[in-house]
């Protein structure tokens, strides 16, 4: 009798830890895969990387000093074959592999740190906050709803730091 007892203790002991533990495993959905896994952090990169290309509302536009070597790389100067036609797109699958990572997905980032990728721009707070303007549009349009949109923000504007003033 006793030991049946034991055994029944030991049981529901086992079942409710087994359901406790359960529970922990059914993981709610991280960032990376309310934004839509990769593919959907593949949408919004690729929007910011438009949107920045077509961004002429600064005076000499912002976006374009900053990114003009990488241009001159990409699409060539005064009719030389370009010298790194893949720059473009080594910067977007590196920015789809930060993403992925910092919001919890199983993406690995290998590129540069922030301070590093960024050194010699001298990236002004306006200009990062035009970046930063053409994200919230790629955001927008890729219907990112603004609870998402501010845990993404956290992630962004911890780089700030790195990013301006080097
Ligand atoms: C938090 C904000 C930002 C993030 C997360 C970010 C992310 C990145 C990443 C991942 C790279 C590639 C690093 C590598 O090659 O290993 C990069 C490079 C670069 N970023 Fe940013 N960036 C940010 C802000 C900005 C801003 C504000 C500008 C300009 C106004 C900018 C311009 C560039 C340029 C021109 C490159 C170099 C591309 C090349 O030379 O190939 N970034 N950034």
């Amino acid at each position: 009798m006793k030991n049946s007892l034991l055994l029944a203790g030991l049981l529901a002991g086992t079942l409710l830890l087994g359901s406790c533990g359960g529970k922990e495993t059914a993981a709610e959905p991280t960032l990376y895969d309310r934004l839509g896994k990769t593919e959907g952090i593949a949408r919004i990169v690729d929007g910011l990387v438009a949107n920045v290309g077509a961004e002429t509302a600064t005076t000499n536009s912002a976006m374009l000093r900053t990114h003009k070597p990488m241009l001159d790389a990409v699409n060539g100067v005064n009719g030389q074959a370009p010298t790194d036609p893949m720059r473009l797109q080594r910067l977007r699958n590196n920015f789809i592999d930060q993403l992925g990572e910092a919001t919890g997905g199983p993406l690995a980032y290998n590129g540069l740190s922030m301070l590093t990728a960024h050194r010699g721009m001298n990236i002004t707070a306006s200009e990062f906050s035009v970046w930063r303007n053409q994200l919230e549009a790629s955001l927008n349009s890729n219907n990112v709803s603004a609870t998402d949109k501010a845990a993404l923000y956290v992630i962004v504007d911890k780089m700030h730091d790195d990013v301006v003033g080097h």
